[in-house]
């Protein structure tokens, strides 16, 4: 996680302390990234353990967006790892976007675990920002008991959540999320007005 924050901040994707990073530990905890760090510059130090309640074991203050992730690890087991970003591409495609993104005959769409063909299409559900998180996990939850796990979603004005079987799978993810939501951008098929 600590090589990850660099990398993904080397990108320009977690600005000014923006962005928060989880690994499943076993069936019942996590490791998450304490709130407000340089994403950039992490120590270990700055990654501490919670329960999938998202409460703390040891002391420290979690990310404050921590329910989030822990909302995917209750919800898929198979689920190691997830990443948060606040890229400039997402944030902006996350402003204009109807309510789910699709991207369709990409090949890079097959960076997604699962894809064998560039004859798919990727849903990217787009959720309201709001700083009750709790509330926005449950949003999450209830569209994925609907729709389906998928790989990501968007928050608008905010970023990108994705997630994978382990680190190198997720990073895989959100590499090719950053250029398929740039794509998206400089495309820009549905876009009518900005929606924040
Ligand atoms: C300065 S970014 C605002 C908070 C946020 O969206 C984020 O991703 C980082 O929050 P954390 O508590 O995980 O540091
Ligand atoms: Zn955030």
């Amino acid at each position: 996680m600590i090589a990850a924050g660099a990398r993904l901040w080397q990108q320009g994707w977690c600005p000014a302390t923006s962005s928060n990073f989880s690994q499943r530990l076993g069936p019942d905890s996590c490791a998450v990234t304490v709130s407000g760090r340089d994403k950039g510059n992490l120590q270990p130090e700055d990654i501490m353990q919670v329960d999938l309640a998202g409460q703390a074991l040891d002391g420290k203050k979690p990310s404050a967006e921590t329910l989030l992730h822990t909302q995917l690890y209750r919800h898929d087991p198979e689920i190691g790892a997830v990443l948060h970003t606040h890229s400039m591409n997402a944030t902006l495609v996350s402003t204009v976007a109807p309510s789910i993104v699709e991207l369709s005959g990409l090949e890079l769409l097959k960076a997604f675990a699962g894809n064998s063909s560039h004859q798919v299409t990727l849903r990217i559900p787009v959720f309201n920002n709001t700083q009750d998180i709790a509330a926005l996990a449950n949003d999450v939850e209830t569209w994925m008991q609907q729709h389906g796990t998928g790989h990501a979603y968007l928050i608008r004005g905010h970023g990108l959540y994705t997630w994978g079987r382990d680190l190198p799978e997720t990073l895989r993810h959100l590499e090719a999320l950053e250029f398929l939501l740039e794509y998206y951008w400089h495309a820009r098929p549905d876009t009518t007005e900005v929606v924040i």
